[in-house]
């Protein structure tokens, strides 16, 4: 089939970009420079033929599957390798490292996955320097092939119930790692079923028969030639799952397996060879990796809508249907204005939680730093920042990628669009690392005792300084700053509220448990709560911080998106704000006309803005997001791959059908 070069309607919405798209992508990339870097990766990867796939994935058995992401992921490797891109360490120019390409090779995830996001992130985090010495460079360069062994069949979210024991015999100066129960085995770990011969595994330290918490140890699980399990050792594939189809997620169980006493990573504790145990300045420091994972989901989640919303944008500006006026022709979908309001909140939620990935990573960075000289006094607010920002980042994204899915009518549903996908993996990421009411629920916790020795003259910290304002009503107020400080009222309201339920249900007898659990439900509000008063805060100050230095036109452009996202959320949260601020019937008109006044304006920039996430087509893999925006020519192309057209009659019908017709079954 050729193509012509563009379809019409994209040439035409180019042509009515107000900004300079290389100037936003550049913006989105945190600088030209790395905009070039992340291109030039791009064009590596993308140049290596064993990284395509000549039959779609979708079309392979489980088996296959997994087998041919096992080869791209030695391709892709061996090419990143080259290319001198780093992997398992995160800073902030890394964003345009090759998450976005490594998604396009793997459409559901490699089994090398938990290699670079947490085994080695843990190794560096947790290990002491000899340790580091030792495991990083053999993991580096994949000479030994890791996970992160935490969650049992039992347990995922409740760390401290984990029944993986490591018990110190000092004798031999080794830990006999077991698994006591079925309960106990392993179970979801990345990689684990067929893939990895080492892992992190997190277990119950046991000394002298006194427990001392759950700590990492690295411990071998293949042999390195054969890979056959070693002795002791039960693993195996947990099976298909909604996503991460070819991540090969396993399970683990120990049959009183000895592991030198070494092996336990030793940055925070220590076991002595006469089995003394120091503990670390705090216990939950062994928690770690989650929480520069957590952090790191927050870009996650922006970049998976990032990309479903080129695709679903891209494919409204060329899909026509229906009629607007009866005289003319079917217009673009993207002139409805309820395709607009669907789908101009995914690009505004996707810069939102883009720019506040960049700000919390440099916070992360920054409190590892005190934290590495003995100040655990951010800790807790890193934490809830952790928490918060990862589940309402993740619950935002995935329910705007199934909108834009939605959007798109029935192809939306066809996985050559890559949309089902993309929330398969989205939706993944409000139940790993933390399931997202778990979260909330810690970040109240924060936020309970914050307010608490607030009331007792002990000062917030920055991210809940504004709990020490007078909650007095004021007039509303529709500028940004006015939106941001109603926001800060409901989160104020909402904890407040959440505490005083706390102490009543206290004094009517209850304890503090059985109170806690009463008014959960008030307590995960007042954590979402925070969480948006934290991102309208920082992505505003991100955008005006950035406007000063970007053109008048590009400023201009943020800025619409920033208006459409607060006045967005402030009619969605209209109940909250009207409980708990002077906002009014007038208000919330005039708000609904800013806001169909706002989708009008953007409307021109829509193709330019998703063209500014600089997806390329190898990357967006979708038949409705391409680039040229030939959609229904690439849907038949994509269709004609499927085995089923590959004879002109199955089989199945003289087998089976033609009996039926005949009566002859
Ligand atoms: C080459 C080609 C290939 C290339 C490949 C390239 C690949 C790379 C590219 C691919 C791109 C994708 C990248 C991402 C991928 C990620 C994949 C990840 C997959 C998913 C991994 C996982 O899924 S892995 C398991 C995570 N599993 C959890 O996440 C359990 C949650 N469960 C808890 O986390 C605890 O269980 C829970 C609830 C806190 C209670 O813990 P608990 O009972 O011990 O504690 P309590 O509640 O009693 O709290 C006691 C006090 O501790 C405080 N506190 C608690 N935690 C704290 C903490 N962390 N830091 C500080 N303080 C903390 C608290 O605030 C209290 O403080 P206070 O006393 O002052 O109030
Ligand atoms: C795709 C994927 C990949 C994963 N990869 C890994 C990996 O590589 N390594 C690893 O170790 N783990 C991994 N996991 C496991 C993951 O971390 C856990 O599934 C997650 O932490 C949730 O724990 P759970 O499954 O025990 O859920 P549960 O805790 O059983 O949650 C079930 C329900 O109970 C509720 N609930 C539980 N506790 C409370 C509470 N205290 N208060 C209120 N409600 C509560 C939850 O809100 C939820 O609604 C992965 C999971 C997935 C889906």
């Amino acid at each position: 089939m050729t193509l012509k070069k563009v379809n019409p309607d994209l040439e035409k919405e180019r042509s009515t970009c107000t900004f300079n798209i290389e100037e936003l992508t550049n913006l989105l990339d945190t600088g030209a420079h790395c905009t070039a870097e992340r291109r030039a990766v791009e064009d590596k990867v993308f140049s290596v033929k064993e990284l395509k796939d000549e039959i779609p994935d979708e079309f392979l058995s489980h088996k296959e599957r997994y087998e041919n992401a096992i080869r791209k992921s030695v391709f892709l490797h061996k090419v990143l390798q080259e290319t001198g891109v780093k992997r398992g360490v995160y800073n902030r120019s890394d964003k345009s490292d090759f998450r976005t390409t490594y998604y396009s090779i793997f459409k559901d995830g490699s089994p090398f996955m938990l290699q670079y996001s947490m085994f080695v992130p843990t190794i560096l985090g947790q290990g002491d320097s000899e340790q580091v010495e030792l495991w990083y460079k053999r993991a580096l360069n994949m000479e030994i092939i890791g996970t992160y062994a935490q969650t049992e069949l039992g347990h995922g979210t409740f760390i401290r119930g984990l029944e993986t024991e490591a018990v110190y015999d000092e004798k031999t100066e080794e830990f006999i790692l077991n698994s006591p129960s079925l309960s106990s085995y392993k179970w979801w770990p990345g990689g684990l079923g067929h893939t990895t011969n080492y892992c992190i595994v997190m277990a119950q330290l046991k000394i002298k028969g006194k427990p001392y918490g759950m700590q990492p140890f690295i411990v071998q699980i293949r042999d390195e030639e054969t890979h056959m399990p070693l002795p002791g050792v039960k693993v195996g594939e947990i099976g298909a799952k909604l996503a991460f189809n070819t991540v090969n997620n396993g399970f683990l169980g120990f049959e009183h397996v000895r592991i030198p006493r070494r092996h336990m990573l030793m940055r925070f504790s220590q076991v002595s060879k006469d089995g003394k145990f120091t503990s670390s300045a705090n216990p939950k420091l062994a928690y770690g990796t989650m929480v520069m994972v957590r952090v790191t989901i927050v870009n996650s989640a922006a970049t998976y809508l990032s990309r479903a919303v080129t695709i679903a944008i891209r494919y409204s500006a060329v899909r026509h249907q229906s009629k607007l006026k009866q005289n003319e022709p079917e217009p673009q979908i993207l002139d409805y204005v309820t395709q607009q309001h669907k789908l101009f909140i995914g690009i505004a939620t996707s810069h939102a939680y883009m720019f506040c990935s960049y700000w919390l990573w440099d916070v992360y960075v920054m409190y590892q730093k005190e934290q590495n000289v003995g100040n655990f006094d951010r800790l807790p607010e890193l934490h809830a920042l952790a928490c918060c920002l990862k589940v309402i980042s993740s619950s935002d994204c995935t329910g705007l990628v199934e909108k834009c899915r939605m959007s798109c009518g029935g192809h939306g549903f066809m996985m050559s669009s890559n949309l089902p996908q993309l929330y398969g993996i989205s939706t993944a990421t409000c139940t790993y690392e933390g399931e997202n009411t778990v979260m909330l629920l810690q970040t109240a916790r924060a936020l309970v005792k914050a307010w608490e020795l607030g009331s007792r003259g002990r000062p917030f910290s920055p991210t809940m300084s504004y709990f020490a304002e007078k909650n007095v009503p004021s007039k509303w107020d529709s500028s940004l700053e006015g939106i941001l400080n109603a926001f800060q009222k409901v989160s104020i309201g909402k904890l407040s509220s959440s505490v005083s339920s706390l102490q009543e249900y206290t004094k009517s007898g209850l304890s503090a448990e059985d109170a806690w659990n009463k008014a959960s439900v008030q307590l995960i509000g007042a954590a979402e709560a925070w969480g948006r008063a934290v991102v309208l805060s920082i992505y505003k100050s991100e955008i005006e911080r950035y406007g000063q230095t970007v053109s008048p036109a590009l400023k201009s452009v943020l800025f619409d998106l920033v208006e459409l996202y607060y006045v967005h959320l402030t009619l969605e949260k209209m109940g909250d704000l009207l409980l708990y601020t002077q906002l009014s019937e007038k208000d919330v008109v005039s708000l609904r006309k800013k806001y169909e006044d706002l989708l009008e304006k953007i409307r021109p920039n829509a193709i330019g803005l998703v063209d500014a996430f600089d997806y390329r087509d190898e990357v967006l893999n979708s038949t409705l997001g391409s680039y040229d925006g030939f959609a229904y020519e690439r849907l038949m192309t994509e269709a004609m791959k499927s085995p089923l057209n590959a004879e002109p009659v199955n089989q199945s019908f003289h087998k089976y059908i033609k009996p039926l017709m005949k009566g002859k079954l």
